[in-house]
């Protein structure tokens, strides 16, 4: 049994990130039809998987708003257009040429499109996993985790939290309410995060709500059937504490791995893929790319950033398909919302 989709359309999007879904509204603006590709069994990307309840304060005209709300906003906005999505399947192949490009999955679904968008982010993105023995089981629980869907699922824990960068102080700083107990480990005395962070943390410190477990690495884990009643951790001397945690959370980056995409034959540099500027047009001509995996001079990774590189990307796409059309610029106000017919 196979539940793969065979399907054409005007423009493929790989990636249902805010990028993406934000190309999908432009697409639809154009009258141009796109398909939304996921390796996720979900849309929204970093926002949805990395940081749902953390808010976002340079969205332009929300002063804050959380990730999972951003995500589901964007998935009103581009409603009108009845986007197909295939979710859950890694784009693996590539091949064709400007205008007319074929696409398959992992999931055995062959999408013909005109013009392709990589919206791909960090590419097929998965944490940095700890080098740990028995981790797979843990994980397989759910007493480690690298992402922290909903608060309320750590109500009680005793967490630990391992890194020294910005996910690490701030998941800390977050859990420090709903948790009965947070460690903090890090192999050195110094954090990397933004000041008012860090003044945070000294204050959860201070007041016995966080511990700091530095300078200490993680060693082991200890624990049957999954369930976790310790962590291990040494200093390079090898002066060892055991952690009674029943929750671990490492946050030591993200592998930033183009997986697949970098077989296409675009130019990549490590994971990210120039474009042109003007057009966000790759290397392969007819292939775009937009949001945090797009690179050119003076890029920001940011999500406003590529919200624009979006509106690039499908003004340069239209006379690919549409070449007997001339595309006259006009105001959302001015044209309203096209729904699909
Ligand atoms: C903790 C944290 C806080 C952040 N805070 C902010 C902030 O305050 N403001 C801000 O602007 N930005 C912030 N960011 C960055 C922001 O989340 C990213 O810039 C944004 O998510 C990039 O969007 P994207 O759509 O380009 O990529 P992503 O959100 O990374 O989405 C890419 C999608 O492509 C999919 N994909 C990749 N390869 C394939 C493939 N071969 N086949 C199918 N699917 C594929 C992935 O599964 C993923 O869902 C933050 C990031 C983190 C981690």
């Amino acid at each position: 049994m196979t539940d793969a989709h065979p399907l054409s359309t005007d423009v493929a999007i790989i990636g249902a990130g805010p990028t993406g879904l934000f190309a999908a509204f432009e697409c639809g603006m154009l009258k141009l039809d796109c398909v939304l590709i996921d390796a996720l069994d979900h849309i929204g990307g970093q926002c949805a998987a990395l940081y749902p309840e953390k808010p976002i304060y340079d969205i332009p005209a929300h002063p804050a708003i959380e990730g999972a709300a951003l995500v589901e906003a964007l998935d009103r906005q581009i409603a009108p257009f009845a986007v197909p999505r295939l979710l859950g399947r890694r784009v693996e192949r590539l091949a064709g040429h400007r205008g007319a490009f074929t696409l398959g999955t992992d999931r055995g679904d062959v999408i013909h499109a005109r013009a392709v968008i990589i919206a791909a982010g960090a590419g097929a993105f998965g944490p940095n996993r700890p080098p740990l023995a028995g981790l797979e089981g843990f994980e397989a629980s759910g007493a480690v985790q690298y992402y922290v869907r909903r608060r309320a699922e750590f109500a009680g824990t005793r967490i630990v939290i391992a890194g020294g960068g910005d996910s690490a102080i701030d998941w800390a700083l977050s859990l420090q309410d709903v948790a009965e107990k947070i460690w903090l480990v890090h192999r050195r005395d110094r954090f990397r995060a933004a000041p008012e962070s860090l003044r945070q943390l000294d204050e959860a410190v201070a007041a016995g709500r966080i511990e700091k477990v530095v300078p200490y690495q993680l060693h082991g884990l200890h624990g049957t059937d999954g369930e976790l009643d310790g962590v291990e951790v040494t200093t390079l001397d090898g002066e060892r504490r055991l952690l009674p945690g029943n929750r671990l959370l490492p946050f030591f980056g993200l592998s930033t791995d183009l997986g697949p995409i970098a077989q296409w034959g675009i130019d990549s540099i490590r994971s990210t893929i120039p474009v042109v500027p003007s057009s966000c047009e790759t290397s392969l001509p007819g292939v775009f790319a937009v949001g945090d995996v797009a690179a050119y001079p003076g890029k920001l990774k940011l999500i406003l950033q590529g919200f624009s590189e979006g509106a690039m990307a499908a003004h340069a796409i239209h006379p690919i398909v549409r070449p007997d059309t001339a595309l006259h610029f006009e105001y959302s106000t001015s044209k309203g919302v096209p729904h699909r017919t």
